[in-house]
């Protein structure tokens, strides 16, 4: 297989074949599990990392005469998501059953909602890496249950089943065929983390299975008819999203340029080869055989209802990242990285407020993050709090002591050693600003170099050696501005 790189030039994420361009066409369904301690139907416990089959309902394992009632808490937080994606809030829906036949569906059907979904279209704003911004339709949002788990590893000829995540509330996030390229499709998935996780409706972490992507992918000529898309289930990070997109996609292409058509099919992606291949063909696809749960009543949600969540929303990360660079003046890029989660932009708020905003932000994204990722840990076991480093880019305003000081202030602060007044105090770093001092400095240097004098008033370039040797002499603590100063004066520059 070849590997054809994408044409950043054209920005879209076309990709050249043997016989010309193709583009790029990515639809993804996002599975957020809803932060709800209870179930969707039932009472039974949702914690990750329980043995297997202790956190199982009756109504779980799916016994007969058992009766499903919905948990409130998980409406309200589908609801609160629909907000969040700016999407349409569908005052009637339904659940529906989903027939299908697997082990680890005790029911033998997944309540799923179908032709009523509990929130409708939407759209929401994504920044692709080095890219512009670009606007994602949402097609819909709705509440199903998870089923179980098989485990496959344990023995050679049996199969085990473990059912603590079966009945766990996850919302459906579908978008519009509307991604072009990978960074896109990656950034959306960031972008909607990072907004249930600001919601508190999902908590969004991949690595835990909470929130993960089926991916469709098709290649079509530019601006042409949809191609058939192929659909990879169950993808757990962004790396692995983009890994299998670009397989897909060059996959299509292949088949496409040899005069092939594409089957469409449900994929697996094997994160160890970073390759797709197929798990279920159209041939046995799948008919669900949808029809409404009789052991449900419609869901109706009043005005009131959808309006107590409306006026309980927080900040959005995209209208909180706008208010950073308009009220702090931070670039966007800045402010982009600073509003990643709700605690970075906390700590910066902290940090900034009454003070020169730039300052702070070059503190955190530089220093701070800089020794926390050397440190292998993040910014909520910080060993210095936005107080403490406010307190050190206090010190530097009021000229206490020098930026260049200030690091090496900040690599004991983080290493454990007090706050910046307490560091600065116990090793005498204080900055000399008293003009007499100074002047000393500076006068025994041009006496000790007679002959450098004589070529800094041809070459005012030299004043940098100058500079050096004084601070120096004042063990790096004179300020810099006034020892420049004098130079000059005494330097005839
Ligand atoms: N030609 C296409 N190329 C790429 N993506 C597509 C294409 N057509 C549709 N899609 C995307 O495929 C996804 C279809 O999801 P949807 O949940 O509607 O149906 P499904 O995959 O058939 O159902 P299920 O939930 O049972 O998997 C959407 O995200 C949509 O944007
Ligand atoms: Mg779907
Ligand atoms: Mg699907």
């Amino acid at each position: 297989m070849t590997f054809i790189a994408p044409r950043v030039a054209d920005k879209k994420d076309w990709l050249s074949g043997e016989t010309g361009d193709w583009e790029l066409i990515i639809g993804l369904e996002v599975h957020a599990q809803v932060a709800s301690k209870a179930k969707l139907f039932s009472g039974a416990p949702t914690e990750f990392g329980a043995e297997p089959n202790t956190q199982v309902s009756l109504v779980d394992a799916g016994l007969p005469g058992m009766l499903p009632v919905v948990n409130e808490f998980c409406v309200e937080q589908a609801v609160r998501t629909g907000l969040g994606l700016n999407a349409q809030i569908n005052k009637f829906s339904r659940f529906d059953r989903k027939n299908y036949f697997y082990v680890d569906l005790p029911q033998g059907y997944q309540i799923s909602q179908f032709e009523f979904p509990v929130v409708g279209e939407g759209e929401i704003e994504i920044t692709p890496e080095g890219g512009e911004p670009v606007s994602v339709g949402i097609e819909r949002l709705h509440l199903e249950q998870d089923a179980g788990k098989s485990i496959h590893d344990l023995s050679p000829d049996e199969t085990y089943v473990d059912l603590n995540r079966s009945g766990v509330a996850l919302m459906e996030i579908v978008s519009k065929p509307d991604m072009r390229s990978a960074a896109e499709a990656s950034a959306y998935v960031d972008a909607l983390r990072q907004i249930v996780r600001a919601l508190g409706t999902c908590d969004g972490d991949m690595e835990k299975g909470n929130l993960r992507a089926d991916v469709n992918v098709s290649v079509r000529r530019p601006g042409g008819e949809l191609g058939t898309r192929c659909e990879i289930k169950n993808v757990n990070s962004l790396r692995f999203i983009r890994q299998a997109i670009h397989y897909e996609a060059r996959r299509h292409i292949e088949i496409l340029e040899a005069g092939g058509s594409i089957d469409q099919e449900t994929r697996l992606f094997d994160n160890v080869k970073g390759e797709t291949r197929t798990m279920r063909s159209k041939e046995d696809a799948h008919d669900y055989r949808y029809f409404p749960d009789p052991d449900l009543l419609p869901l109706e949600l009043t005005d009131d209802f959808i309006a107590k969540i409306k006026a309980d929303l927080p900040e959005l990360p995209e209208a909180r990242k706008a208010r950073f660079v308009e009220q702090y003046g931070v670039p966007a890029y800045d402010a982009g990285v600073l509003t990643a989660d709700k605690a970075t932009g906390d700590y910066f708020e902290a940090v900034a407020t009454g003070r020169d905003a730039k300052i702070a932000s070059n503190w955190m994204m530089g220093e701070l993050f800089g020794a926390l990722n050397n440190a292998e840990t993040d910014l909520a076991d910080s060993p210095i709090s936005a107080d403490a480093l406010g307190g050190l880019i206090d010190r530097i305003a009021d000229k206490t002591i020098s930026g260049k000081i200030a690091k090496d202030v900040f690599g004991k602060m983080f290493a454990g050693e007090g706050t910046a007044d307490e560091i600065i105090e116990r090793d005498g770093l204080k900055q000399v600003t008293d003009m007499g001092a100074i002047e000393g400095f500076v006068d025994e240097v041009i006496a000790a170099n007679p002959d450098q004098v004589e070529k800094a008033k041809q070459n005012p370039k030299l004043l940098g050696f100058f500079v050096g040797q004084v601070m120096k002499k004042s063990q790096g603590k004179a300020n810099p501005q006034a020892v420049n100063e004098l130079l000059r004066q005494k330097l005839g520059l």
